[in-house]
């Protein structure tokens, strides 16, 4: 290496370590845009009063925009202490939830104002059932990204898969980069000027 060249990386060394010991490097530790919008999946299924399984969705566009958010939960002015969260009674019971409840993924696609959803990507703590596998694919979604696929040997969700790979909507178990986030209220209310 050239004495010019030598000094030169010498000199970047020590900038980065002054830049080190002011810390105005820029943070290592921010979240990744996949782990990023999961969270937000999941923070939003912390809203469901479903008492057994909480789902969330995130829809994303092309641009890395949220366009929409939802959770499973009863439909508008259908009171969550009135209607049953109950599913242990048989399926055509009018006691059931299944007859209430309004999907996360359905509810998120309800809540992008009208926007487009063609070519966006949808972040759910769920695989999407047949139902909302449906709606997916004719909003226009192209990407799925999921949690949970507990009930993948259910009829209802191998349809939903039968439909996804006949229409080419790829869709794939989320890999989180870090294993926990952590939202303490704290953190802001003590925050001290710098
Ligand atoms: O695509 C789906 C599938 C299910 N959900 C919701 C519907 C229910 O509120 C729960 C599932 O309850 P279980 O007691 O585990 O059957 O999940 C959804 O939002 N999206
Ligand atoms: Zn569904």
């Amino acid at each position: 290496m050239s004495k010019d060249l030598r000094d030169d990386s010498e000199e970047a060394t020590e900038i980065t370590a002054s830049l080190n010991a002011l810390h105005i490097q820029k943070r290592q530790d921010y979240l990744q845009w996949d782990d990023y919008f999961m969270a937000t999946a999941i923070l939003s299924s912390k809203r469901s009063k479903d008492p057994s399984t909480q789902v969330g969705a995130c829809i994303v566009d092309k641009h890395k925009r949220i366009v929409a958010i939802g959770y499973n939960g009863f439909p508008r002015n259908c009171s969550d202490d009135v209607f049953p969260w109950s599913k242990d009674s048989d399926s055509d019971s009018i006691e059931n939830k299944n007859m209430y409840v309004v999907h996360a993924e359905a509810n998120a696609i309800l809540n992008g104002n009208g926007a487009s959803l063609d070519g966006t990507r949808l972040y759910t703590t769920l695989f999407p059932c047949n139902e909302c596998t449906k709606l997916i694919i004719q909003s226009g979604i192209r990407n799925i990204l999921y949690i949970s696929d507990k009930y993948s040997d259910k009829p209802t969700y191998r349809a939903s898969k039968r439909m996804l790979n006949a229409v080419g909507i790829i869709y794939q178990q989320h890999v989180p980069t870090q294993r926990q986030i952590v939202i303490n209220f704290d953190d802001f209310t003590q925050q001290q000027p710098k």
